[in-house]
């Protein structure tokens, strides 16, 4: 319950004086309602349509005199006429409140959806490769639409709260007795129901597993449908997804079954209260018929209130976990948060290296409870204006040594400065905001070219533009393009080849005018004629920025001013391209020698 305690208080900041102004339209709505049924029957037996004896029952004497006011010819117009003016008077009002409701909770849920995926992206690195993708999915649409529903039990919960208190306020008056027996019956429901709020929590608890398994499973297997469709693996996965519905299916069905039981007691227990109540109002404390009239209005409005509370905090009890699953993940991004703004870093002027950066003793560990080191004792210095380049076998540690660089790993120990200042978390930021990063596996958002280079820079001209793709030898392609800028690329840029795509991400990252250029396998789906073109392109670049690249291919780098060989975690070797290709028995020749008889 804390948690959705914790979700009412951010409520409550949030909504501030538009909830209160929704409860006090929740308690004029239930007043006028009271007000309308429970009096109508009074009313009409006081001008004799009922024939019931109202004996002392004590509010009947005011109307009774206001009713002598009118003349007996229209005191059945009026009475009617008053009882439609209350009830469309409510239900006027029930109309607004159902809107002003309905946009505290729509505003409520937008602002969290924004917080939680805010707080997702301003988490830093390391926060993301410790966690699923999918469980991010997950909780930015099912477990944020179980919130929300939750959200709307809770409001519902507080409308029925404050009807169920107004209306016994206006039982007690009535009969003071009855409503006490009434109330007494009540609380020994919810007694013996809590059990049903037990399992219906159990069941959420079941559900926020399921959904985040299906979820995750959905995930890897789109992202690989081009592995299991040339594989041939379509039937193995099919029989998981089968499974997995099965286990929805029937967590969701055990779920019904233990709300149809909680409603089917609530029901007859109802019809028995009603029997006994009916029993020992006219067997034991002998109330008049008018009484009993009251009596049977006040129960049948009252314990549907019961019930419905009732149900509501089951139904609320298996959105529990969800609340629980936003709060863990808002506190475990907020604890991982980027410790600078990054509104602040748009404001601030980019960052030009003039010197290089400088790694003494840099250690890095992913998991600091296993004795692996991806990074062991790093020392090297990258000079500006030059391409560094950084090889080595497959695991040596080259992507994490360049994600450290790029300040998205912080080093367990040593030091890092950039022109001689130290990098701390905040300028590891600043620096990054002047690095233009290729990936090794790039990725293109699903819409056209133009669009997907504006990203980096909203205000680059036209001319711009096809500077930066003539740069990354992409000018070529496009220009066949039927549609040029604004072809559509497809999801991940799926209509466009691996070569045509790394080459457009080049272009991206030489919109934002980097002062360093990164980048990872960039030649990888190229052919030798592209491959020696993005030479070419890194070679002019070395004059405006500093370039540090990752290359299996080692003839991308021939033109590198560095090169620093690693295996596990160390630089193992480094120098100039010529001097090690030259020492033969050192790693960097053997690469070069196998790669050179592979091309044979
Ligand atoms: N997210 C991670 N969590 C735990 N260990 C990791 C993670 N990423 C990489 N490693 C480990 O760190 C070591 C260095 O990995 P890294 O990706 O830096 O190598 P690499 O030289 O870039 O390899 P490749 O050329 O195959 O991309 C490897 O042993 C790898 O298993």
């Amino acid at each position: 319950m804390g948690h959705i305690l914790l979700f009412v208080n951010k409520l409550h900041a949030f909504a501030g004086i538009k909830l209160y102004l929704n409860l006090l339209c929740m308690i004029i709505i239930s007043l006028l309602d009271g007000i309308g049924i429970f009096l109508l029957v009074p009313m009409l037996s006081l001008i004799g349509i009922f024939d019931v004896h109202l004996g002392n029952v004590s509010f009947t004497s005011i109307f009774d005199a206001m009713l002598r006011t009118i003349p007996t010819a229209y005191q059945l117009a009026v009475i009617l006429g008053s009882f439609i003016f209350v009830i469309s008077a409510q239900a006027l009002l029930q109309k607004n409140q159902s809107v002003l409701d309905a946009k505290i909770q729509q505003s409520f849920m937008r602002s969290l959806r924004l917080d939680i995926y805010q707080a997702l992206l301003k988490a830093n690195w390391i926060f993301h490769l410790k966690r699923r993708k999918s469980d991010f999915q997950h909780i930015l649409t099912s477990e944020l639409g179980r919130v929300n529903h939750g959200t709307t039990l809770f409001l519902r919960l507080i409308t029925s709260i404050t009807f169920m208190v107004i209306q016994i306020g206006i039982a007690l008056w009535l009969s003071a007795k009855m409503t006490l027996l009434v109330l007494l019956c009540g609380i020994l429901l919810a007694f013996i129901s809590r059990k049903f709020i037990k399992h219906a929590k159990e069941y959420g608890n079941k559900t926020t597993e399921l959904s985040k398994n299906y979820y995750a499973g959905i995930n890897d297997q789109l992202n690989g449908i081009k592995d299991i469709k040339s594989n041939l693996l379509e039937q193995a996965h099919i029989s998981w997804f089968h499974k997995l519905n099965h286990d929805i299916e029937s967590n969701v069905i055990e779920q019904v079954q233990v709300q149809s039981n909680s409603q089917l007691l609530y029901r007859v227990s109802s019809a028995i209260l009603i029997g006994l109540f009916i029993y020992l109002s006219l067997k034991i404390f002998h109330v008049q018929s008018g009484q009993l009239m009251i009596i049977i209005i006040l129960f049948s409005r009252l314990w549907p209130r019961f019930t419905g509370i009732q149900s509501n905090l089951e139904q609320m009890a298996s959105t529990l976990p969800a609340f629980r699953n936003l709060v863990d993940i808002q506190k475990e991004c907020e604890s991982a948060v980027e410790s600078i703004a990054l509104d602040c870093l748009h404001r601030s002027n980019p960052f030009r290296v003039k010197a290089g950066i400088e790694c003494r003793g840099v250690y890095f560990r992913y998991d600091q409870s296993q004795e692996f080191y991806a990074l062991n004792n790093i020392n090297l210095f990258i000079p500006a204006y030059r391409m560094t380049a950084i090889v080595g076998k497959s695991g040596a540690g080259k992507s994490t040594l360049i994600d450290t660089l790029m300040g998205l790993l912080r080093p367990e120990r040593g030091e890092m400065s950039v022109d001689g200042i130290r990098l701390t978390e905040e300028t590891a930021l600043l620096l990054r905001s002047s690095i233009g990063y290729v990936p090794q596996d790039p990725f293109l958002f699903h819409t056209t070219i133009r669009e997907n280079l504006m990203m980096m820079n909203p205000e680059a001209s036209e001319e711009q533009l096809w500077e930066a793709l003539q740069a990354s030898a992409a000018d070529e392609f496009i220009e066949r393009l039927l549609l040029g800028l604004d072809s559509e690329i497809g999801d991940r840029g799926v209509r466009l080849s691996g070569g045509e795509r790394q080459r457009l991400i080049l272009a991206r990252a030489l919109l934002r005018r980097p002062s360093i250029l990164v980048l990872d396998e960039p030649t990888s789906a190229l052919d030798a004629e592209n491959e020696k073109r993005i030479q070419e392109v890194l070679n002019r670049l070395k004059e405006e920025m500093t370039i540090i690249v990752i290359a299996h291919r080692l003839s991308t780098i021939r033109n590198a001013d560095q090169v620093l060989v690693l295996e596990d975690g160390q630089i193992i070797q480094e120098g100039g391209y010529q001097q090690l290709s030259k020492e033969v028995n050192g790693v960097f020749g053997q690469l070069l020698r196998y790669q050179t008889e592979m091309n044979i």
